[in-house]
């Protein structure tokens, strides 16, 4: 059983939690307010929302009724104190760490990341004068001899797109934390959603999501999100989200990422029973040479995966024996599965990192930093499972 045992009743909060009584008319599903500013009663009124004296909304781009309740239903997933939704998970980043940082404090990161995160640290924030530091974070050893006195945060993704490596989430925020509690965790826990494990209840201080992915779940939006303590997420709102980026969310999209949530449960459910099969099917085909997937028992992971993971989720990486030539026809023969990239819709897609989603690194860098160049992205989707390996077969077949 992981750890941290799974929020009582999650499927239930992910339909009610929050203020569902906001609509005077008891409309069932959460209104969309359209509104790009809100009228005050008095300029008093106004002037003292804007001086957060008083509750109450005075623009979109800073807070709006139904990226509250979304706001809301995140944060009870999560098992934080508040969240905030941003207008994608780079926003959800860039936001958060727009707000921790300043000019000579020092970010570890763990040295593998999604393409423009690694992008976001390696390139952008070391032009402002923030040292960035990649490390093994799977070697706690290794992760201790980089803190320093000027550490700020330590980031890492788990499971790790694309490699499919685990991070032990509470033994990194005991580590990091028993150094210095005042250094910030930040999690981004894209590929399993709180429905599958949730980082703030094992030490973590942030979790950052691309709502993109398998939040909304349905292919149909980009969106992030940050959750954590109601003070730093109030920091992010009014210093990263508000100034810094302006990444604010639409209230559509947060009204479609809100319709997304109540089958996150069922949906990762299913994307994992989908992808344990399918890993275990790849693994025993000849023209392959390596599947990463934590569910599998030979898997180095699969103790960790375990501990702190409901399921396994529905993301798999793997190589072919011919390697990149042989993984480009492989993927050129696909035919119901997508060529595309982004991952948790219901459609399975298919993508190579390599010259895609992390083409952001060098090869030399992909090759320092674990990402195979023949290395295969598969992101399970909720067809027929019978359906998805004969097309998974016949393409490797060819
Ligand atoms: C152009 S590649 C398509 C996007 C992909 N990933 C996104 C992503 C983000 C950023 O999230 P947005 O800003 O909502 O895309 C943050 N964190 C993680 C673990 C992610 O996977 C992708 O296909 O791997």
């Amino acid at each position: 059983a992981p750890n941290g045992s799974a929020a009582p009743n999650f499927a239930t909060r992910a339909i009610h939690a929050g203020d569902a009584g906001q609509d005077p008319h008891g409309a069932l599903t959460a209104p969309v307010y359209m509104t790009s500013t809100f009228g005050f009663d008095s300029v008093e009124q106004g002037a003292a929302r804007f001086a957060g004296e008083q509750q109450g909304h005075f623009y979109t781009r800073i807070s709006n009724p139904t990226q509250d309740l979304l706001e809301q239903r995140l944060a009870s997933l999560e098992q934080g104190e508040a969240g905030l939704a941003t207008a994608s998970g780079m926003g959800a980043i860039s936001a958060t760490l727009w707000s921790l940082l300043e000019p000579g404090d020092r970010v570890i990161a763990d040295i593998t990341l999604y393409g423009c995160t690694f992008a976001y640290l390696d390139h952008g924030l070391r032009k402002f004068g923030i040292e960035v530091e990649f490390v093994d974070c799977t070697d706690l050893d290794a992760l201790k001899a980089a803190l320093s006195d000027n550490t700020r945060v330590v980031y890492f993704e788990t499971p790790v797109n694309p490699t499919m490596r685990l991070m032990d989430i509470a033994a990194i925020s005991d580590l990091v934390h028993d150094c210095d509690p005042s250094i910030k965790v930040v999690v981004d826990n894209t590929y399993c959603t709180p429905a599958l494990q949730r980082p703030l209840t094992l030490g973590a201080d942030l979790v950052v999501h691309s709502a993109t992915k398998y939040l909304g779940g349905h292919g149909d939006l980009v969106a992030g999100a940050v959750v954590g303590d109601a003070a730093t997420i109030e920091q992010i709102r009014l210093v990263g989200l508000k100034d810094m980026t302006g990444a604010v969310i639409a209230p559509l999209t947060a009204f479609l990422v809100l319709r997304g949530l109540k089958t996150l449960q069922l949906r990762m459910e299913r994307h994992s029973r989908s992808a344990q099969a399918l890993a275990e099917q790849l693994s025993m085909q000849p023209q392959i040479k390596a599947v990463h997937y934590p569910g599998l028992s030979d898997n180095p992971y699969f103790g960790l995966c375990w501990k702190q993971m409901e399921q396994p989720g529905g993301m798999i990486a793997f190589e072919l024996k011919g390697g990149l030539e042989a993984g480009m026809a492989f993927m050129n023969r696909l035919k119901m599965i997508k060529r595309a990239v982004s991952l948790g819709d219901a459609e399975t897609l298919c993508q190579h990192p390599a010259s895609m989603t992390h083409s952001t690194y060098t090869p030399e860098q992909r090759a320092e930093h674990g990402i195979a160049e023949g290395l295969i992205r598969l992101s399970v989707g909720l067809e027929g499972v019978e359906d998805i390996w004969s097309d998974l077969l016949q393409a490797l077949e060819g």
